[in-house]
Order: C-alpha cells, then structure tokens, then sequence
C-alpha cells in the first residue's frame, strides 16, 4: 500500500547552546495535506524547515520525508522548497532559469506547467532581475516546482508581498495542492494560516503547542468572548460561571472568554448582568494569543490532536 505519509517528525530535538530552537517536536503531515506552520519570531519554524529539508540535522529524534531521509527525499525531486534567504537573482530570464532548474533533477516537471503554476506564462521571457518583488516570489515558487515534488515547503512566502501579490501567490500554491500535492508553509500571520491551510500547527519555543484546524484552535482557546457593562456591579464569581476559561476586566467593562457561550450568558442574565453584552466567536488572532501567552517555559499539553 502506498505510504500516505509525506513528513513525519518524531521527537525532534535540535538545541543551539542554550537555546532550544526546537524542543520535542512530534508531527505528521498526511500526504495532500496544506499545514500552517504558525509561531511568531523565533519560535523554531526556520529551523524545523531547515530539518525537514535536510539543511540541517537533529540532535535527538528522526525526521522522515516520505519514509526516506529528507536528504534522498530532496535529491530525488520530491520535494520542493522557497526559503527566505535573498540570493541575487540573476541575468537570465525567467524561462531560462526554471529550465536550468528543471535539468538537475530526475523527472522534472515541464517547464511550461511549472511556468503556468507559477502564474508566470507572460513572463516567461522576462529577465528575472527586471521582475518586481511579486514576481521574483513567483519565479522562486517555479523554481520550487521545478523537479515536480509531491511536498512543497515555503518559509514566509508571502513576506514583503503586497495584497494583490499575495492573493496571486496564493492562488498559484492552491493550484499546485490541487494536483494531490503536500504543502507545508510558515507564517506569522493568522488570517493566512486560517484562510489557505486545512491545519495549522502552532509552535512556540520550539514546541507544539496546538494543532488542529482554525475552527479547533480557536474552540482550544476559549471559543467565545463575552463582554458586558458592570455598571457598578460586583466582578467576583464571574471566572466561575458555566463555561468560562478566563476572565479580563477593561475598566467598568467584563471580558469572558467561555467554551459554552450560552450557559455563561444565562447565568449573566440571572444576575442582571447583560448591560451593553457582545457576544462573538474568539478571533484566530485572540486564540493565537492565548495559546502562545501560555507558553513560557510550560511543557503545554498539544490541544488538538484528532489526527
Ligand atoms: N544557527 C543558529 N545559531 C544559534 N541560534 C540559532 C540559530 N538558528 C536559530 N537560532 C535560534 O533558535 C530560535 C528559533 O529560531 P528560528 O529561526 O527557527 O525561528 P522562526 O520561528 O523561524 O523565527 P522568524 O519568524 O523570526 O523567522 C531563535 O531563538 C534563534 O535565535
């Protein structure tokens, strides 16, 4: 039976002296699968990517791209990769550069599909240095394609990219997962991960704190918040009322955040407490927040491992 198995990590551990750059990382990535590395800076994503790739190598654990080493899975074409380093790009044009690309590896992928993919037919004979940033992020992205790999990893891809080019680049990555393809990216932005990924893994100081989907991460963190007017009115007993995790209190002004907003609200209600009440699903950006505001130095349990 085919291995549906494309990334696996099993007790990753890779310390830098003092520093824990990544500290235990178990995950597996289903092939076909589109994963949100999700952290903010320095939380370990460069450097789990630069283990998957082989670039670099673990000081305790395994790392497995499709039940080989990542090193044989990149020679051999099966994966694909756009890092964040700015390397000059040079004097040839587009079509000539991806061809290159292409020639170093074993079945490559025609250049012209991975030019479509990329969104970069138009362009084809265009020199890359006369390209705007966008594009030159296209031409990367081609480049990742160009030995037709089945894992695509991509280090903030769409860092000092514009709305437009980054709606364009997402649309050439969603192409790209269509085919049955496996996507790994980082990212510090939410409303990215949430919106291209089918699972976002959230790490901080080189841990797994969450993964799940966006729904899932934002139900782990507290799934609604519900804000009222105290008006006056007492604050104690309002961090034990049915369904709420945490309590915040903003001047006359009570934030809950609750897994039952409904039970909390009716417990609100009977004791008068509903001046001014709001009542809204957590944002990925408060879930985000509080995942990772639990972080500091506690080994966090994963809260979402369905799969
Ligand atoms: N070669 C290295 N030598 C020493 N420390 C390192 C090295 N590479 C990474 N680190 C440290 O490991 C930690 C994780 O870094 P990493 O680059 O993986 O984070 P990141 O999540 O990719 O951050 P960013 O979003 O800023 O790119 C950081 O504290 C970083 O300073």
């Amino acid at each position: 039976m085919k291995n549906e198995t494309a990334v696996a990590f099993t007790g990753v551990t890779r310390h830098f002296g003092p520093v824990r750059a990544v500290d235990g990382i178990d995950l597996t990535i289903r092939r076909g699968e589109t994963v949100a590395l999700l952290g903010r800076n320095g939380a370990g994503k460069s450097t789990t990517i630069g283990l998957l790739l082989g670039l670099d190598e673990p000081d305790g654990g395994e790392v497995r791209l499709f039940d080989d080493t990542p090193a044989r899975a990149v020679a051999a074409g099966r994966t694909g990769a756009m890092l964040q380093d700015g390397r000059p790009v040079p004097r040839v044009t587009v079509r000539e550069l991806v061809t290159f690309v292409a020639r170093t590896y074993p079945e490559p992928l025609p250049v012209a599909e991975a030019l479509a993919l990329a969104g970069l037919t138009e362009l084809a004979g265009r020199r890359v240095d006369r390209l705007s940033g966008g594009q030159v992020q296209r031409v990367r992205f081609a480049v990742a394609l160009a030995g037709n790999p089945e894992l695509i990893v991509l280090d903030e891809p769409t860092a000092a990219l514009d709305v437009e080019a980054r709606e364009a680049f997402w649309d050439s990555m969603r192409g790209y997962a269509r085919r049955g393809n496996t996507v790994l990216f980082s990212t510090h932005y939410l409303e990215e991960a949430d919106a291209h990924a089918d699972r976002i893994v959230v790490i901080d100081s080189g841990r797994v704190l969450a993964d799940g989907t966006g729904e899932e991460l934002k139900r782990a963190a507290g799934g609604s918040l519900v804000a009222f007017d105290l008006a006056g009115g007492p604050s104690e007993g309002l961090d034990l009322l049915p369904g709420v995790t945490s309590l915040e209190i903003r001047g006359d002004r009570a934030r809950l955040h609750t897994d039952d907003s409904d039970a909390t609200v009716r417990a609100l209600a009977e004791r008068d407490a509903i001046r001014g009440l709001e009542v809204a699903p957590v944002s990925l950006n408060d879930a985000f927040l509080t995942l990772t505001a639990r972080a500091p130095g506690a080994h966090t349990r994963p809260l979402e491992t369905t799969r």
